[in-house]
């Protein structure tokens, strides 16, 4: 698949409002790397959420992984939802969880046995340089180590497409670069990563990385607006 999304014309209203995201047009190719970027109120989560399906549009063509999003039928959807891996700006992992059991839910909700899921949990700790934190609760962990955490359980189920919301938002800077590497390194091995970010320091470390830049809700390249990060002086 060339391919991985193609949005034709997208239109987003929340209520009676106006259009949030207006003739949206672009396509991501699959195992590319993309920086969706924007002024506050651009829109840039409102278009994560269309690409991970927790928003349907009020306009226009979403094909994701060459079939029509928009037109799904409603119970296809959460297995669409598990090719997707999320990752948000606030982490959203659950307090009273260990850091291992937030790391192993989306195996356990999709029905995998506990004698399969020990071996990936322990795994992707280690790959987050997590391993000594298995047992930790989210709020005595730091921001960095939740963050990693809160990866590892976005990508345990091997999606192929990462989405992140201002993923180094509540991190700071050293943090930001090392969560950066492990988004570069899941885009090695083949992984769509596309990470909405208001950090230009960011955009610079990627340097094949593609950018999308929204303006108030419109993508001004009608091809995509692919364009690379401006390069460091
Ligand atoms: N659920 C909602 N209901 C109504 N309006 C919404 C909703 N979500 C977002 N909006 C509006 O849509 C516009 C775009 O918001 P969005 O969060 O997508 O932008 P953003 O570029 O991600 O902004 P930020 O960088 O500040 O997070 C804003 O005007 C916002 O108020």
């Amino acid at each position: 698949m060339a391919n991985i999304v193609q949005f034709e014309n997208v239109g987003l209203r929340y209520g009676t409002g106006p259009e949030t995201l207006s003739d949206v047009s672009f396509t991501l190719a699959t195992g590319a790397f993309y920086f969706l970027t924007g002024a506050s109120g651009a829109g840039k989560t409102s278009l994560l959420k269309l690409l991970y399906l927790a928003q349907r549009p009020t306009r226009g063509i979403i094909r994701l992984f060459g079939e029509d999003a928009v037109t799904m039928p409603r119970d296809r959807l959460p297995g669409f939802r598990r090719r997707i891996g999320v990752v948000f700006q606030d982490f959203r992992l659950i307090p009273h969880l260990s850091a291992a059991d937030n790391i192993a839910l989306p195996l356990r909700v999709s029905g995998v046995s506990e004698a399969e899921i020990e071996a990936p949990v322990r795994e992707m700790l280690a790959w987050v340089g997590l391993r000594d934190r298995a047992d930790a609760k989210p709020p005595t962990l730091s921001g960095g180590e939740q963050q990693r955490i809160a990866i590892a359980r976005a990508v345990i189920t091997r999606p192929e497409m990462l989405v992140a919301d201002e993923p180094t938002g509540n991190v700071d800077p050293d943090m930001a670069d090392r969560l950066l590497h492990l988004f570069e390194s899941l885009n090695r091995l083949g992984t769509t990563v596309v990470v909405a970010t208001h950090d230009f320091q960011l955009l610079q470390r990627i340097p094949g990385a593609h950018m999308m830049r929204l303006d108030a809700g419109r993508l001004p390249d009608p091809t995509g607006s692919l364009r690379h990060p401006p390069r460091k002086p």
